[in-house]
């Protein structure tokens, strides 16, 4: 594990290979975070885990690495809900970047106006316990309630309270990402338990997206990721319309198992295998979201 002299973690690779995999002209990195730089955007007294500095022009150098013109950059749990982080990577992106900011959810219309002026197009709200100490379904309603105008809101939870969120996610009135799906045990494949439950899911509103993302987290087996693919390609092609793919670079909490870039980026012509598929799940899709406007 990688860890500096103030304990501070890396989950990165500081040596991403690049990807045989060329995305499409456009192609957005639409789930990744930046962390601080620390000197400018201290972390959270609440947060969870220290890591390194990861900032805008990391994630824009390997961006561009990747083959990548445009970053949805995701609020991480450890900057709390001060989102100025996220918001100087947006600001330094020349318009290549939007953002997912996470909020307090007593937040004025008027805060919301500026997050809106800064990039930001949905809020998200991270139901795993270890990164959160609370997530207050009733005041999350409310906030979801007072979004401005084509916002979205992304939620984060594991397979196991899937069923016991359904009443609160069918009662968000805006639509909804779903962060890696989540969750699932890929390991049960295509027909599984979990993947049956998260299709029922998308069945149920015409305005459920989900993010076909981090391999690294979700599969047992590891490189290069088989019962991932085998799993997620299916959902891929069958909601086709409403796939997001990301990186999650830095990767938070993955120092034990550090992913590669250039690898996890090879995945996705096995999860959408044609042109079109692959299209609409790094071009289309991410630009409805969030540049719709
Ligand atoms: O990066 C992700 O999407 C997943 C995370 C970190 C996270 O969500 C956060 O810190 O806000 C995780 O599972 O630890």
């Amino acid at each position: 594990m990688s860890t500096d002299e103030f304990g501070r973690v890396r989950s990165w690779t500081l040596e991403p290979t690049k990807p045989r995999f060329v995305p499409p002209p456009g192609a957005v990195d639409a789930h990744c975070h930046v962390f601080g730089p620390m000197a400018d955007f201290p972390f959270s007294a609440k947060a969870k885990y220290l890591p390194q500095d990861a900032g805008p022009d990391q994630l824009f150098a390997l961006r561009d690495m990747l083959g990548f013109e445009r970053n949805v950059i995701v609020q991480a749990s450890c900057h709390g809900t001060d989102n100025s982080a996220t918001l100087n990577g947006i600001a330094r992106s020349n318009g290549k970047a939007r953002g997912v900011a996470v909020v307090d959810p007593a937040i004025s219309e008027t805060e919301l106006a500026l997050l809106h002026a800064g990039g930001m197009r949905g809020i998200r709200f991270n139901f795993l316990k270890r990164l959160v100490d609370d997530a207050p379904k009733d005041k999350f309603l409310d906030v979801a309630r007072r979004l401005p105008a084509g916002w979205h809101v992304v939620v984060y939870f594991e397979a196991d309270i899937l069923e016991e969120l359904r009443p609160f996610l069918d009662a968000v009135p805006v639509p909804l990402v779903i962060d890696h799906m989540g969750r699932p045990d890929v390991s049960q494949g295509p027909d599984g338990a979990d993947m049956r439950a998260f299709r029922a899911l998308l069945d149920s509103r015409p305005d459920i997206w989900f993010k076909a993302t981090c391999p690294d987290r979700l599969s047992p087996q590891g490189e290069p990721y088989d019962d991932f693919v085998a799993a997620v390609a299916p959902l891929v092609a069958d909601y086709a319309d409403r796939a997001l793919w990301g990186t999650d670079w830095p990767h938070p909490n993955m120092e034990h198992r550090i992913p590669d870039d250039g690898g996890l980026v090879d995945v996705i012509p096995r999860i959408a295998p044609t042109a079109e598929l692959q299209q609409k799940l790094l071009v289309d899709n991410p630009m409805r979201l969030y540049w719709a406007d």
